[in-house]
């Protein structure tokens, strides 16, 4: 399925929105779903960093307070078939720092979580490739007001309740999201801590035309149900292994 597509993710294009974001709705197939979420569910528990609206494991390591990676693999599950073969044939990696994603965050969220408007931040090279699992979902894009950007790179917890997103992409299940450039950097990204997405349709989802599964969405809305994300990212600083010691040693 996604060998042909592939060659062309200018089909991809979400050209409603500023530069850049592709929306592919087939990225894996059913039963590769299946495996990735009982890949997630069978990680040991203490994998799993409980937040408030969600909760979220870091592969293969969370990062350290000055934003570094200590360079050890991704597992096995991650890599294939989501980076290789399929992202890197894609291409969208080529231009970052380390060729390909070398960080994951999976995220889980049950009906009426969801997570605050924020941006990904400095720590990573402006692009994130979000595989999405379980059930579909609508990400809300903002725009950043000076407060914003005051607050650099903390969520704006004020004002989240009363914003309006300037953009609403629907990422069905199996589906992949790839946001870059000023996308990544301008603008802000949010999940609604709702039980039901609604108000959908061709003039209001962003990325309509590109869905696989339309008619489940005729009624205008759907219930949600749990909704994981794999998010792939290439994190800047990257230690190496003998330095890797350092970190874990002395502050
Ligand atoms: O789950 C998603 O699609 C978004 C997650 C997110 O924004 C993040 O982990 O930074
Ligand atoms: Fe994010």
């Amino acid at each position: 399925m996604i060998e042909e597509m592939a060659c062309d993710l200018e089909a991809a294009r979400i050209t409603s929105l500023p530069a850049d974001s592709f929306y592919i709705s087939d990225f894996v197939s059913e039963d590769e779903e299946a495996w990735l979420l009982q890949k997630v569910a069978s990680a040991p528990q203490p994998r799993w960093t409980k937040l408030s609206h969600r909760r979220l494991q870091t592969w293969p390591s969370p990062l350290t307070k000055s934003n570094t990676l200590l360079g050890s693999p991704l597992p096995t599950w991650l890599v294939s078939p989501v980076i290789e073969p399929r992202l890197r044939k894609l291409g969208i990696f080529n231009d970052a720092p380390h060729g390909a994603p070398n960080h994951v965050l999976v995220n889980e969220y049950h009906p009426g979580q969801g997570i605050m408007p924020h941006e990904d931040g400095a720590a990573y090279y402006p692009l994130v490739a979000t595989v999405s699992l379980g059930a579909p979902i609508v990400l809300d894009v903002y725009t950043k007001t000076s407060r914003d950007e005051r607050d650099d790179e903390k969520t704006s917890r004020d004002t989240d309740h009363t914003r309006k997103p300037q953009y609403r992409i629907l990422q069905e299940r199996r589906s992949l999201l790839i946001t870059r450039a000023d996308l990544y950097t301008d603008y802000l990204h949010g999940i609604a801590e709702t039980t039901r997405d609604d108000d959908l349709s061709a003039d209001t989802i962003c990325n309509w035309d590109l869905l696989r599964e339309k008619k489940l969405y005729h009624a205008g809305w759907y219930e949600r149900e749990t909704r994981t994300s794999l998010t792939y990212r290439d994190v800047l600083k990257v230690a190496k292994m003998g330095n890797s010691l350092k970190f874990l040693g002395g502050r």
